[in-house]
């Protein structure tokens, strides 16, 4: 789709969103909606993208970080991102999700959401799901109670109180615990669970609010050998379903998984294509692989 038919669908919705948007701030509610829930309506796909950046940038101190990206992700596919460190990858992850404001450039979820109109939380809740390195899971909590906290918008809450499962949200739970591998772990504590088991817990919890895309940070690293194939099988099983984006400098962890590798350098896309592809790339071989 050119960017053109991006901006006609985007001008079809706007009417309504600008309706949604009106009286949050004179900036057009870029800022003040934090917190407020955003229905996580349907994302139009039809157009064959559930993610398009197009020319965006951004600089910090006059470097620019990310220079004129362009990229664009289909539903239900899993991509792998390659780069050396300073390519850019995880700004481009904090300006998908909000965390940071590009200086210019265009990134639409689907054909018809702006993500630049919109915060952090908001995105999140639109189904746009992020796991960073580290394991963010709450290690005094059993596994059950984490995914069921996962459900929960105020986490101040403590788990199963004035707060009960609906049965959809039961089965849902226990669908997502065979798909992390950790049925028949439910009550054990998440801070006994291996640095593997932390992960897929984490991605557990992003599950369990079903995103449609899911940012997923060195997912990995630190793992052992059997852990990181059970996380490839675990991303096979999820893509499709979910539209993956993986970043990773694992190359045998990415032979597995990817079908199109995109090789990040200097804040735009190097090369593209079949991991085979991208290794024989002069470039890529140059600043990244050659090493
Ligand atoms: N908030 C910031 N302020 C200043 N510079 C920043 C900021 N965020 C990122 N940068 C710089 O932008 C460049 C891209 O960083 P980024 O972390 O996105 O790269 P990366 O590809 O994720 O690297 P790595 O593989 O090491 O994680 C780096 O030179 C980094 O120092």
């Amino acid at each position: 789709m050119t960017p053109d038919l991006m901006d006609e669908g985007a001008r079809r919705q706007g009417a309504q969103r600008e309706r949604e948007v009106q009286g949050r701030t004179a900036s057009g509610g870029r800022a003040a909606a934090a917190g407020r829930p955003v229905t996580a309506g349907e994302v139009d796909t039809t157009h064959g993208r559930i993610l398009y950046l197009e020319d965006v940038s951004v600089s910090f101190d006059g470097f620019r970080a990310i220079n004129k990206l362009s990229l664009d992700i289909a539903p239900g596919e899993l991509r792998c991102i390659i780069g050396p460190n300073g390519a850019g990858k995880t700004t481009m992850m904090d300006i998908i999700t909000g965390k940071t404001r590009p200086d210019e450039g265009t990134v639409f979820f689907g054909s018809t959401i702006d993500l630049l109109r919109y915060t952090e939380p908001e995105i999140a809740q639109m189904g746009i799901g992020r796991k960073f390195q580290k394991p963010t899971v709450f290690e005094q909590l059993t596994v059950f109670e984490n995914l069921e906290l996962a459900l929960k918008t105020d986490k101040r809450v403590t788990p199963s109180v004035l707060f009960r499962l609906d049965s959809a949200q039961a089965d849902r739970l226990a669908e997502v615990l065979g798909t992390i591998h950790l049925a028949g772990s439910e009550n054990r504590l998440a801070g006994t669970l291996s640095h593997g088991q932390k992960q897929w817990l984490e991605i557990g919890m992003l599950l369990m609010q079903d995103p449609k895309l899911l940012l997923l940070d060195e997912p990995v690293a630190g793992m052992t050998d059997e852990e990181t194939a059970r996380t490839a099988e675990l991303f096979l099983s999820l893509k499709g379903r979910h539209s993956l984006m993986v970043v990773e400098h694992d190359m045998s962890f990415i032979r597995t998984i990817s079908d199109i590798v995109t090789v990040l350098c200097e804040g735009a896309v190097l090369a593209q294509g079949s991991l085979a592809q991208v290794q024989a790339d002069e470039r890529v071989i140059e600043v990244y692989l050659g090493r």
